[in-house]
């Protein structure tokens, strides 16, 4: 599933209709009847009593009449206020009400503004809506008062579309605020007005929607948080906007879907073993991390990438953690690659290191390592001096950051996967944590692309950028897997799918679709409660 800039959309829609053909009336045409389409179906799912009534369907046996105005009784009980701004999302407004009005739904425009401020396709679709018999009004301060709001079913948001910008003027910001205090379900024409449709910022003022009809293509900001939070559950609609035009001009930003593994990623979520597969088909991963009290982290990584399949998996460790870790995972091996007082790392491991990566085929650096004397002078030694695809995760990231090493390290042949959450990705990036939230994807695919590295921005609604610019943006996982240790089972799926052969956008996408999936699934098991999963829970589902 595509996902596009407000920018993109304009150009996709150019697109459409100079090279295809296709009026932008006739677009606006489908875009309201889509959207109406979604208030019927909307009102229908959410009634009790439904009395579906299709014309035609006592004669069944015979063969189905079907009527598209989805005609239902209900449908007369109820009336629908549209919002309708001035630009072309109020265009679809107009058309909105129109469709609605033939399915048998009451419905009363609420103009922004004076509707001879409409121009274009709009100013078409008003003549038409006032053709129709639709009753409208103008906003004024009688709409501020909660009782002016009650009577209706809900309400469809057609104030601002992808063509907004800044912060809701008036009157449009009291029009939102006193929409979302009549406590109505909304239904938002395309993106809710106050949405930034390319990084998903709300404003202070914010159309609180029940359900978002995203035209023809998802837009960024419904997809990223705090968007995604008030956009309700989304659809995406299609209008006539062919999805080969996405192809055509190179939108290369998607949502994680299994059609999108298997036919963008090549990935077989099947992932079949080869029956004379051995061991040594499947990788064998080496694990540099932990450290005296951070020794669960790397027990996680290892063991979630024993789950995920690896061949081999060995843990390089402090020498002191190994009393206390031996025999937990039996079928993992365990190589004391530093003596340190303490159980901390130390410079001088880098050495014993590289002559374990020598029988290893992945790396990964970081679960639980913490922080010691030259530690970046160690890292940039594993970084410049290992051939293998590499994970970099936590502190791993923190050593990166303080020493530049990105811009100053040799850039590495092999794949090389980062995993920072927002506060390691401001770090790295050298900005604040709010400036990464404020637009995810456009950091990690700028990122990703300067470095030359495959970037997995953590947090809800991870963002995995690749090196070429491509871009995925997951949406399996749930709030109970902010806990200690899923960033490792993290690290430990990735790798270990890189041991397996995937390359590093391959295996940094599928495995941040299946450690999500894998918490929904071990949380639904448990309790259903989200709260309760720990890591361990999450690797044992994979
Ligand atoms: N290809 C498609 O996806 C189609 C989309 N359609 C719809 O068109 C809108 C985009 O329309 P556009 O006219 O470009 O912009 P808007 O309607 O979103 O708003 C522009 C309008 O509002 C004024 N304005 C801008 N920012 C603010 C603000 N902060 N406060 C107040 N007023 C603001 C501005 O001056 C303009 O007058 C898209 O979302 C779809 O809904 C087509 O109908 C079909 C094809
Ligand atoms: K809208």
């Amino acid at each position: 599933m595509y996902i596009v800039t407000a920018q993109e959309m304009r150009d996709l829609d150019q697109h459409t209709i100079q090279k295809l053909g296709i009026p932008a009336l006739s677009l606006m045409e489908s875009a309201g009847k889509a959207i109406a389409e979604e208030v019927i179906h909307w009102n229908n799912n959410s009634k009790q009593e439904q009395a579906d009534i299709p014309f035609g369907k006592s004669l069944s046996k015979v063969g189905q009449i079907r009527n598209d105005y989805t005609w239902n009784v209900q449908n007369h009980k109820q009336h629908w206020l549209i919002l309708v701004g001035k630009g072309n999302n109020g265009g679809d407004g107009l058309v909105v009400a129109r469709y609605l009005q033939d399915a048998g739904i009451q419905v009363t425009v609420l103009y922004a503004q004076d509707p001879a401020e409409l121009t274009g396709d709009a100013a078409t679709q008003r003549d038409a809506a006032q053709y129709s018999g639709i009753v409208s009004d103008i906003w004024s301060e009688q709409w501020e008062t909660e009782s002016r709001w009650q009577g209706y079913t809900g309400i469809v948001d057609a104030l601002l579309g992808t063509g907004s910008q800044g912060e809701p003027r008036a009157p449009y910001d009291a029009i939102i605020h006193a929409a979302n205090c009549s406590g109505k379900p909304i239904i938002a024409a395309d993106i809710p007005s106050g949405l930034n449709a390319d990084t998903g910022e709300v404003a202070d003022t914010c159309i609180q929607a029940s359900l978002s009809v995203s035209l023809a293509f998802l837009k960024r900001g419904l997809v990223q948080y705090p968007g995604a939070g008030v956009a309700g559950d989304v659809v995406v609609r299609n209008i006539g906007i062919p999805r080969f035009t996405a192809q055509k001009l190179a939108v290369d930003t998607h949502l994680v879907t299994e059609q999108v593994l298997e036919d963008i990623l090549e990935v077989d979520p099947e992932r079949a073993r080869a029956v004379d597969g051995h061991k040594g088909t499947y990788g064998h991963v080496l694990i540099i991390g932990g450290s005296m009290n951070m020794s669960g982290a790397g027990l996680l990584a290892s063991r979630a990438a024993l789950r995920i399949g690896s061949g081999l998996v060995t843990w390089a460790l402090p020498q002191a953690l190994l009393p206390h870790i031996a025999g937990h995972v039996p079928e993992l091996m365990l190589a004391p690659a530093v003596e340190g007082a303490e159980g901390k790392w130390e410079y001088k491991s880098a050495t014993s290191i590289l002559t374990l990566a020598e029988k290893c085929d992945v790396l990964a650096i970081g679960p639980g390592l913490g922080r010691f004397e030259q530690d970046g002078a160690w890292l940039q030694t594993l970084w410049e001096q290992t051939e293998q695809p590499l994970v970099l995760d936590a502190d791993g990231l923190n050593m990166i950051a303080e020493a530049d090493g990105l811009s100053t390290w040799q850039q590495r042949k092999a794949d090389t996967v980062l995993t920072p959450h927002p506060g390691e990705m401001a770090r790295l990036a050298g900005i604040s944590t709010p400036e990464v939230q404020r637009d995810r994807i456009g950091i990690a695919r700028e990122f990703a692309m300067k470095h030359h590295i495959t970037l997995v921005l953590k947090g809800a609604r991870t963002v995995i950028a690749s090196p070429e610019g491509q871009v995925f943006v997951n949406t399996t996982g749930h709030p109970g897997m902010a806990t200690g240790g899923s960033g490792d089972a993290l690290t430990g799926i990735i790798v270990g799918l890189l041991a397996q052969g995937l390359s590093g956008i391959q295996a940094a996408t599928f495995g941040v679709h299946l450690h999500g999936h894998a918490g929904e699934v071990a949380a639904y098991q448990r309790t259903g409660n989200p709260a309760s999963l720990l890591a361990g829970d999450l690797i044992e589902s994979l």
